[in-house]
């Protein structure tokens, strides 16, 4: 598949690959993007299975400590980066891990990729001014979009993704994990959300629609 330039995803709905079987579902999925999360599937998926899904693709290869599944030297996570980087749309690097790969984000840059920065926080919600200070960071670094995902477990902890959405300064995307995780996910995603995260084959995180569900709930809402 040629891969064109794409513009920014607009409350895009990602089906997330990260099982073998999820590259069989993903090709007829009803959803916008595709991730392929490298770190989790069993093996460094061939080229093809990844040409075959037919959609913007997004490439994602996290820490362990990230929500990961490697625990790699970060010379071999930057190469599997460049290695898949012609193959895909957008690349997904999580805050923390911007220095460590800012060739990739580079790389990324130079051909026309989107570059995705994300942070994480599987254990409560962050305060506003912490998101907002990571969001400027991120920006500073060449992000195109800014992706925040953590736990939402009262209407306060909502409040503050939707207060990171509203201020944010280029596209972002919000999304909530546990308790309110999906209810969260279908009032960011019509509130603007640029990606917004489903699985295809099983869930993958708290919180998580099935992403086609996901997509026609999104279409009635
Ligand atoms: O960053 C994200 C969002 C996510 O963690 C979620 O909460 O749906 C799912 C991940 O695969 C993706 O890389």
């Amino acid at each position: 598949m040629r891969r064109k330039k794409r513009s920014l995803p607009q409350s895009a709905v990602v089906g997330t690959i990260h099982t073998l079987r999820g590259f069989k579902l993903a090709p007829k999925a009803d959803v916008d993007w595709c991730e392929v999360r490298v770190d989790l599937l069993p093996r460094p998926p061939e080229p093809e299975l990844l040409n075959g899904v037919k959609k913007p693709l997004i490439l994602t290869v996290r820490r362990g400590d990230e929500g990961g599944g490697l625990a790699l030297a970060e010379e071999v996570r930057a190469e599997l980066y460049h290695e898949y980087l012609p193959l895909v749309d957008a690349v997904d690097i999580e805050a923390r891990s911007l220095s460590a790969l800012e060739g990739v984000v580079a790389a990324a840059k130079i051909s026309g990729k989107l570059v995705v920065v994300s942070f994480h926080d599987f254990e409560g919600m962050p305060s506003s001014r912490r998101l907002r200070r990571i969001e400027k960071g991120a920006r500073d670094d060449g992000a195109d979009i800014v992706k925040v995902a953590a736990v939402t477990t009262g209407p306060r902890d909502v409040a503050v993704l939707l207060d990171f959405l509203d201020g944010a300064e280029g596209a972002a995307s919000a999304m909530g994990m546990g308790e309110l995780g999906r209810a969260s996910r279908l009032l960011l995603a019509k509130a603007g959300s640029a990606l917004n995260y489903g699985w295809l084959d099983k869930p993958q995180v708290p919180g998580q629609w099935q992403a086609e569900e996901f997509a026609a709930l999104l279409r009635q809402a």
